[in-house]
């Protein structure tokens, strides 16, 4: 059962409040806590007349319940009065409710001038005038709530009602813009559009309707927007008999009929017409921006030759400028903190997500839960910390007044502090770093720190590049950004490539980005891409595992940290090609399109743990290694041909006897750990290890550490082989035969 939302402490005044909507409010917030302001002018509801019992009979019936509550009787029109009121009798007003409202129905020939102006009078100059007198409180005090009652009238239309639908919408377009103007300072506001049994409905309703279209079925739903709880704000509802709905505005995709160098004419817009009013994919902007933005992609595109990209309908240009806005007010401020519980489900539904599969053996401790060595892969340590992002809460924070489907993944960076549980329960708390201004967008950049209990676990950076929502006069970098860095001016060492499938952002999205880009094709659309795009985060995590196989033979305790730049979008289905370059404990990364050539990660680079020692390490000769085969064979009773045929077919590798036993191997000289690398004979061994063939007896026999071999001159190395722990164990094994 969820916890009762109370008011305790808020003081709230309700206009027209002495029956009605406005009484349902009333009692409601009494009886939840909320010190009331009743406010009933009297009138009738022509707004002739005045007389303080009904404001009175409310107040008793509050206090009667235990409530508090005080009565004004001044008109809307006095808004400062009526505000005044809680000031005095409470010291604060948290909660204004716009109700009060009167009708001069009229058919619009018949309209006079007083009942034009008496009914924007009440409804939409009252609402002004008390919702002002409140507005500097609530911006003092950072918080206010504001609710503006519309109608249905105002949305779509009532037959005599020309001069009541004007007000009544206008008050629609004045709640948009304080919603606006009050993020910063948390003052919501919202609109209601409420259908009650009323003294207003009582004349156009049959008395069986009004019965079941209670007032108590609406008050509900501007108690919850008015609660602290709620973040609603800028929203319109329709409410009665007990159904509640949101509206929001849709538009078509349109069609532009101007051509370059070319008169717009009235045919041109005839003979575009069905498109223009054809609703099949339409949009919802919902700010000014977005409905601008629309129109710079216009000018660029008529300007411009097509690109073969959708007009976008969406343009994401919120700037200080077209709303008050300013983004840079975000800086500094913080997410709800996120716990993100996990287990080996997770790990291995992310490991597939990234493209790992049981046709790959060494795969395999990633994908089983029961392999000996099972694995979290590193890159999964975006996961817990992207999950504190994905509520949304992202747009909730003053500033931030982007259009968040037009968000795309610019750069990442991740630092693991140790390997990553491959199960447990983590806790993210995320931090607006900077708010820059790219032009042709705005980036955000967010650190996130990621915690098991105390412990530190992980680090990332996201830029997250909002298209269309820069020009707002922020800076262009960040001293606390994580930076790229280019590849050497060289051929790369190694070049892997892996097919991504068709289903691969579908699988992806599994492990917590939802974000309907990677997945719905109106939604991507609507982005300016003609099918959903894969995550940026996947590609990331197939470059990575790249590294972690050619430089780390998949020991998830030899990743240290990486970043990428997301250049271009790359689509399900396509080949990625990593493209490395090692540089001591730094390995280079640039990721292509196989099919199309295009780079789509740039500047990138992974750090391991523990590889530049090894460069490090002194030159000597080259070892032959068949008689030492043949010895091992004579000593398992089988010969070195047939124990190198084994070793091959257990590792997948080629050691040709009589030539160089090659491996990749490396030894951390600060822990005296070595491992080993596959990647035999794949045009690039990295180091090359001798031994006499008796200390290579001695070593694959267990007589001879081989740090300890290293440390004593006996192991010399020079460019290419390098001995495996594993082979070492393997031998040791039919050693013991
Ligand atoms: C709410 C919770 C969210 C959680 C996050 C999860 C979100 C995911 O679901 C979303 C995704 O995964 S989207 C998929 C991955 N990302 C992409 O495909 C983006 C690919 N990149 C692009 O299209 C362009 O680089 C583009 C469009 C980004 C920029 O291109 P242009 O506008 O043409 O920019 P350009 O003119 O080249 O450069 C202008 C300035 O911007 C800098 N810049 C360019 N690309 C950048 C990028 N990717 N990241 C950061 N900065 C970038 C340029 O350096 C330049 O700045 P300056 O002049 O100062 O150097």
């Amino acid at each position: 059962m969820s916890v009762p939302l109370r008011f305790d402490g808020k003081v709230v005044l309700i206009t027209g409040a002495g029956g009605g909507l406005g009484r349902e409010y009333a009692l409601a917030f009494g009886e939840r806590g909320a010190s009331v302001v009743v406010n009933d002018l009297g009138g009738d509801i022509k707004g002739d007349g005045n007389s303080s019992s009904a404001a009175d009979k409310v107040v008793e019936e509050i206090k009667a319940k235990g409530g508090n509550a005080v009565a004004n009787y001044d008109s809307v029109e006095n808004g400062d009065k009526l505000v005044q009121t809680a000031l005095d009798a409470f010291g604060r007003i948290d909660i204004v409710i716009n109700n009060a409202g009167i009708l001069r129905d009229r058919t619009f020939g018949r309209t006079s001038d007083l009942d034009w102006d008496l009914i924007h009078r009440v409804h939409l100059k009252g609402s002004f005038l008390v919702t002002r007198a409140a507005w500097n409180h609530m911006k003092n005090q950072k918080y206010g709530r504001i609710i503006m009652t519309s109608s249905a009238a105002g949305i779509y239309g009532n037959f005599g009602q020309g001069n009541y639908s004007a007000a009544k919408m206008g008050l629609v377009g004045l709640s948009n813009t304080l919603a606006l103007e009050g993020r910063k300072y948390h003052i919501h506001c919202n609109t209601i559009a409420p259908t009650a049994g009323s003294r207003l409905t009582q004349t156009v309703m049959p008395p069986d309707l009004l019965e079941s279209l209670k007032a108590e079925y609406v008050a509900p739903l501007v108690l919850w927007l008015c609660h602290d709880q709620c973040q609603e704000t800028g929203g319109l509802f329709e409410a009665g008999a007990g159904w509640i709905g949101k509206l929001r505005w849709e538009r078509t995709q349109g069609s532009i009929v101007r051509h370059k160098n070319q008169a717009m004419t009235p045919e041109g817009v005839q003979e575009k017409w069905d498109q223009i009013c054809d609703f099949t994919n339409a949009n919802k902007p919902a700010t000014i921006g977005e409905s601008l933005g629309t129109l710079v992609e216009v000018l660029s595109q008529v300007d411009t030759e097509d690109k073969g990209i959708a007009p976008n309908p969406t343009s994401a240009m919120a700037s200080v400028t077209s709303d008050g806005i300013d983004p840079l007010e975000a800086v500094g401020q913080k997410l709800p903190e996120m716990v993100f519980s996990y287990s080996h489900t997770q790990c291995i539904l992310y490991a597939l997500g990234v493209g790992m599969s049981t046709r790959e053996a060494d795969h395999l401790k990633f994908l089983y839960e029961g392999h000996q060595e099972f694995s979290c892969l590193p890159t999964f340590g975006v996961i817990p910390a992207q999950a504190s992002m994905m509520d949304g809460s992202l747009g909730s924070i003053p500033g931030l007044n982007f259009d968040f489907s037009r968000l795309l993944h610019g750069e990442q960076y991740l630092e693991l502090y140790k390997p990553l549980p491959t199960s447990g329960t983590l806790t993210s708390q995320a931090t607006i770093a900077d708010v820059l201004d790219k032009g042709s967008g705005a980036i955000i950049l967010l650190d996130v720190h990621t915690y098991n209990g105390k412990e530190p676990v992980c680090y990332n950076q996201f830029s997250l590049f909002v298209v269309g929502a820069g020009g707002f006069g922020g800076k262009r970098t960040s001293d606390k950004a994580k930076s790229t860095v280019a590849p050497p001016e060289r051929a790369p060492d190694v070049v892997m490539t892996d097919e991504t499938t068709r289903d691969q952002a579908a699988l992806y999205r599994l492990s917590g980005d939802w974000n309907p880009l990677h997945i719905d094709p109106s939604f991507a659309a609507m982005g300016g891409f003609k099918s959903p795009i894969l995550h940026g985060l996947c590609s990331f995590g197939f470059a990575t595992r790249h590294v972690l196989k050619q430089y780390a033979n998949n020991d998830v305790s030899k990743f240290k940290s990486i970043k990428v730049r997301f250049v271009k979008p790359v689509l399900p289905g396509q080949s990625l090609q990593t493209a490395m370059w090692k540089e001591g404990n730094r390995i280079h990364i640039q990721c292509k399109v196989k099919e199309t050539g295009a780079v789509v990660l740039s500047g990138a680079y992974v750090d391991l743990h523990g590889t530049e020692d090894t460069e490090k390490l002194p030159e000597a000769g080259g070892l032959q290694s068949d008689l030492v085969f043949e010895e091992i064979g004579r000593r398992i009773k089988t010969t070195g041909a047939e124990l190198v045929k084994k070793v091959n077919a257990i590792f997948g590798w080629e050691i040709t006897r009589g030539g160089e036993v090659t491996a990749q191997w490396t030894i951390d000289l600060k822990t005296g750990v070595g491992s080993l690398h596959k990647g035999l004979f794949d045009g690039r061994p990295d180091v090359t290890l001798t031994l006499s063939d008796e200390d290579f007896m001695d070593v694959v026999l267990g007589k001879l550490n081989p740090q300890k071999a290293f440390f004593s001159g006996k192991l010399k190395v020079k460019g290419n082989i390098m001995l495996s722990q594993k082979l070492e164990m393997i031998l040791k094994d039919y050693a013991k035969l």
